[in-house]
């Protein structure tokens, strides 16, 4: 059995200036006991969830008694995105997608850390794909609050690559009688390489079917995340993506980045046709323009994005610099 805390706030509005009357924020705690050890907080992906570690934790390769970040030596935070429907009563799940932005639940998950869980600072604050993107918005909003800032596979905007990506999501999530199903299947090739779907079929076919392994498991993949996850969930995860962007409301990337406090520390792959390496490539040369203290590392695989779930001992180099 699962230990999901949860922190209800009332009267939130979002960016969008609307009014959430009620609104719960679940989340997980592996490791030292609050209070009595550095605090490490991990935002979850598109698909993920706050089961960072542990048996069917999304990243127990990276978290976990003796591994990178060390559950004997740091408190781990996980929250889930509010809607992602991971252990959620049905009145938590948010339908009117198109009212958030990922500055809210960044904003949602840095009220949760200083006014819930009474944390003065943190010492790391880590995030995968769209968690590195709300782990870029929750510095922002709290320049002098993270020690250490570690973004994984993101950005800190929706380049204008993943806001199209993001519209053809939207189109299928709309208009296909399978939705969720179709939608992951075009999710799928987002998130691998050519170079990767040739080296695991080699354009092999499932004789039964005469299908090639190729559909096989896209299909395969398809069928699996409609299993586990639900459509306003997806549509939530989907618009969350498209609107990451520090740089809105504050002029540009330097002026949100100027009064942040933290070492940053940038970890992208090097295939990743998704949140692309060039872009953090660019961040990393403006950051280090800026006087930044930046440390900017690379993941060589041929599995694109998904590389971080994937490719544990390489990040495990590069993480080990922090914890
Ligand atoms: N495989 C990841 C990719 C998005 O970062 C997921 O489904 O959440």
């Amino acid at each position: 059995m699962l230990d999901i805390l949860h922190y209800d706030l009332l009267d939130f509005v979002t960016s969008y200036g609307v009014r959430i009357p009620s609104l719960r924020v679940t989340y997980q705690l592996f490791g030292k006991p609050l209070g009595t050890a550095p605090v490490v907080v991990v935002n979850h992906a598109f698909t993920g969830n706050s089961q960072v570690a542990g048996e069917n934790g999304w990243w127990a390769e990276a978290i976990g008694a003796a591994k990178v970040i060390n559950t004997d030596t740091y408190t781990v935070v996980a929250f889930n995105i509010p809607g992602n429907g991971f252990h959620a009563r049905e009145e938590d799940m948010i339908t009117n997608y198109q009212h958030w932005a990922a500055v809210d639940v960044a904003r949602l998950f840095n009220i949760a850390l200083k006014e819930h869980l009474g944390l003065n600072s943190v010492f790391a604050l880590v995030g995968c794909s769209l968690g590195g993107g709300i782990a870029w918005e929750m510095a922002a909003l709290a320049p002098d609050y993270f020690q250490q800032l570690v973004i994984v596979a993101a950005d800190w905007k929706a380049t204008d690559w993943i806001i199209g990506n993001c519209l053809l999501q939207e189109q299928i999530l709309k208009n296909s009688t399978h939705p969720l199903h179709d939608a992951r299947l075009h999710a799928m090739l987002c998130y691998r390489t050519p170079q990767s779907l040739k080296m695991k079929f080699e354009r092999t076919t499932h004789l039964p079917t005469q299908l090639y392994n190729v559909e096989s498991w896209l299909l395969h993949h398809g069928e699996k995340l409609n299993k586990r996850f639900s459509l306003s969930a997806y549509k939530l995860m989907n618009q969350l993506v498209k609107t990451i962007d520090i740089s809105k409301d504050r002029g540009s990337f330097a002026e949100a980045v100027a009064p942040i406090t933290a070492h940053i520390t940038i970890v992208s792959t090097d295939s990743d046709l998704y949140f692309v390496p060039q872009e953090n490539r660019d961040t990393v040369a403006e950051l280090r323009e800026m006087g930044k203290p930046v440390d900017y590392y690379e993941i060589h695989s041929i599995h694109g994005h998904d590389a971080f779930l994937i490719e544990h001992k390489q990040l495990e180099q590069f993480l080990k610099k922090i914890f």
